[in-house]
């Protein structure tokens, strides 16, 4: 059976003592079932922290980008092997924000995904529609797309063990929830897709994540959907409070 993973993604928010302070609420807090793996994606200068503060507990720790060079003249950018390096697990990759406003595209987020599986790292790869190509019913041609870009060329053991993360653009940070079917519709598609790629078994083993306006009080909801394996969560999972509700929602 898939579990549900639970991530976290702090975006460009917090600041260091914010940081410990929400660790030190949660971390011992956080449901240790088989049901459910809870992962924080913090900003670069904080993960080597999160990484000690959070060893030996149930929480992970991942970055939310990074280039799918080893190393060289690439100023400003963090390599796959610092991140293996410091002890992170998980990446996110192609995020919208990324692809909006720093160039991520679905060939550089198919070089990364490549990149994170060549260092132990496990990709969460983002994809999702825009408002327009919702109401011009482009969406399941669009995120067919991306997700077949960005698992290219990998074995079908590293497809089984990629987290797709389904977040419909025009639900982040909108208050705006794509409706439990509406976003299972999509996860099936997703995980159709996958199947016709790779084989039925490794479609049945994927982890597909919603996310997009994710929180307490709609996760039971959509978790309960036969294709949806988690929520990548923003805005809720900056208080621990609120994140903790989640991982446990998930874990029941
Ligand atoms: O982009 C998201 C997570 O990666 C979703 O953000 P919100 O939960 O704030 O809508």
């Amino acid at each position: 059976m898939r579990k549900n993973v639970i991530a976290g993604n702090w975006k460009m928010n917090k600041v260091s003592q914010e940081v410990t302070q929400f660790v030190d609420e949660i971390v011992s807090k956080i449901p240790t079932s088989e049901n459910v793996e809870a992962i924080v994606c913090a900003p670069f200068p904080y993960l080597a922290k999160l990484v000690e503060q959070t060893e030996g507990t149930a929480l992970k720790v991942s970055a939310q980008n990074m280039h799918f060079e080893n190393e060289g003249a690439f100023t400003g950018e963090v390599s796959p092997i610092m991140l293996k390096d410091i002890g992170v697990t998980h990446v996110v990759l192609g995020h919208s924000e990324r692809r909006e406003y720093f160039a991520e595209t679905d060939e550089t987020v198919n070089k990364k995904v490549h990149a994170a599986f060549n260092h132990g790292l496990t990709p969460i790869v983002c994809v999702g529609e825009t408002l327009e190509q919702r109401e011009a019913n482009e969406t399941k041609a669009h995120v067919e797309k991306q997700v077949k870009q960005a698992i290219l060329g990998l074995t079908e053991a590293q497809v089984a063990e990629t987290i797709i993360a389904y977040e419909p653009i025009w639900a982040i940070g909108t208050g705006k929830t794509a409706s439990s079917a509406d976003a299972n519709e999509v996860c099936a598609h997703i995980r159709q897709v996958i199947n016709e790629v790779t084989s039925e078994k490794t479609a049945q083993e994927v982890v597909i994540q919603y996310g997009g306006s994710v929180k307490p009080a709609n996760v039971d909801e959509l978790l309960a959907q036969s294709d949806i394996d988690g929520a990548l969560v923003g805005g809720a999972s900056l208080e621990a409070d609120s994140f903790l509700q989640l991982v446990e929602a998930g874990a029941k």
